[in-house]
């Protein structure tokens, strides 16, 4: 099985990390790549990592350029997806690496994003319950947001030990989680050396996707409080989520929680007791790494997430839907194994 896969916003740092990680997928060809401004440029000059493409043209991001692929992956800025999806037949397998077709309520799209809703595609994070199914054989996927994924995966499994209308989640993060864009005008001398919270008292746009992915994990009323904070590193997030712990749990049933839950997932990492999830072990593998327990002199459930942006956090959670969305073994051509040190 052969299947041609084209990447828009190739240039991009989300679609250099599809390209380095479909590199290594055994079923895939790696047909057009496709950006805006640097269409004409040699891949190589954007990417010096990708050395067995280094010499392919960057195209223009048009409906010709993108005809005849099986899958299209969307690492465009938020807005740009609709418009280049809508031209894609329903035969093609188009992946949004994207935000707009994420949230299921139109109310929430305005107050967070604004303007029009372009819809809503079935959720790439298959990890919720019943998503796998939803994700067979679909055409459509909408990637989820780096926060999202690592914060819902850190604490699904203690939903129904806390009380989960009181959840706080801190989340130092990279800047290459802003696109290379919005990354290299960062001053070094302003994100060297120091951390800085953004998006402080409920307005980061992950928050209403946050609760969206926690009502499906099985939530009655998730209200979530959310800051993230700008740390000097080029990838990684490492999610501390917090909630009141319910009457009478214990540590014990916190660790149970974790243990069945996880057993079984390919890509979540339940770390040995005692051992606390570090970003470094996450990077360019599809993973995220988890620990809970409970602080019970506060009487709080206490879960830690640690993940790679780039990877579990768009690009492999992109290709792992695409195995589900074609029939292939979830796993294929995604590895578990990080960079250290
Ligand atoms: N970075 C991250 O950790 C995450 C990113 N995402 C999402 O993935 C998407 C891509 O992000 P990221 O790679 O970080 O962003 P970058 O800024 O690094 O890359 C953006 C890419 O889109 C291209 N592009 C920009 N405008 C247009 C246009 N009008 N038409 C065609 N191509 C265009 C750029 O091409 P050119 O160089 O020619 O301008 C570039 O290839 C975004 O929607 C982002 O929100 C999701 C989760 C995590
Ligand atoms: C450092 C930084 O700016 N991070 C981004 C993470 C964005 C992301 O992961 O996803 P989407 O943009 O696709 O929603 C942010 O906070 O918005």
């Amino acid at each position: 099985m052969s299947i041609s896969v084209a990447v828009t916003g190739a240039t991009g740092y989300v679609g250099g990390e599809l390209l380095r990680m479909l590199l290594a997928h055994p079923e895939v060809e790696i047909g057009a790549l496709t950006a805006g401004s640097s269409a004409g440029s040699r891949l190589g000059d954007h990417h010096a990592h990708l050395v067995p493409l280094a010499d392919r043209e960057v195209l223009e991001t048009t409906t010709e350029n993108l005809a005849g692929h099986d899958v299209v992956f969307l690492a465009l800025p938020h807005g740009t997806s609709a418009p280049v999806a809508a031209e894609l037949g329903d035969d093609v397998l188009v992946i949004d690496c994207g935000a707009d077709f994420r949230l299921q309520s139109s109310d929430d799209w305005s107050r967070f994003y604004g303007g029009d809703h372009a819809g809503t595609w079935p959720y790439g994070l298959p990890e919720l319950p019943g998503q796998r199914e939803r994700l067979a054989g679909t055409r459509r996927v909408a990637g989820p947001g780096c926060f999202p994924t690592v914060s819902t995966l850190a604490i699904m499994p203690a939903l129904p030990l806390v009380d989960d209308s009181a959840l706080t989640i801190v989340a130092p993060t990279a800047p290459s989680g802003a696109g290379k864009k919005l990354a290299t005008t960062f001053l070094g001398s302003e994100v060297l050396g120091q951390a800085s919270a953004y998006g402080v008292g409920g307005t980061h746009r992950h928050t209403p996707e946050i609760e969206q992915n926690l009502r499906a994990a099985g939530a009655e009323n998730p209200v979530v409080s959310f800051t993230p904070v700008l740390v000097p590193m080029s990838r990684g997030i490492l999610a501390v989520v917090s909630a009141p712990a319910a009457e009478g749990v214990t540590a014990a049933d916190v660790r149970a929680a974790y243990v069945a839950a996880y057993a079984d997932e390919p890509f979540v990492h339940l770390l040995p007791e005692g051992q606390w999830p570090q970003t470094q072990g996450t990077l360019g593998a599809n993973t995220v790494h988890v620990q809970a327990t409970l602080d019970e002199r506060a009487g709080r459930v206490v879960a830690i997430g640690a993940m790679d942006n780039l990877a579990k956090g768009t690009a492999g959670g992109a290709i792992q839907s695409m195995n589900l969305a074609l029939g292939l073994p979830e796993t294929t051509g995604l590895t578990t194994i990080g960079v250290a040190p």
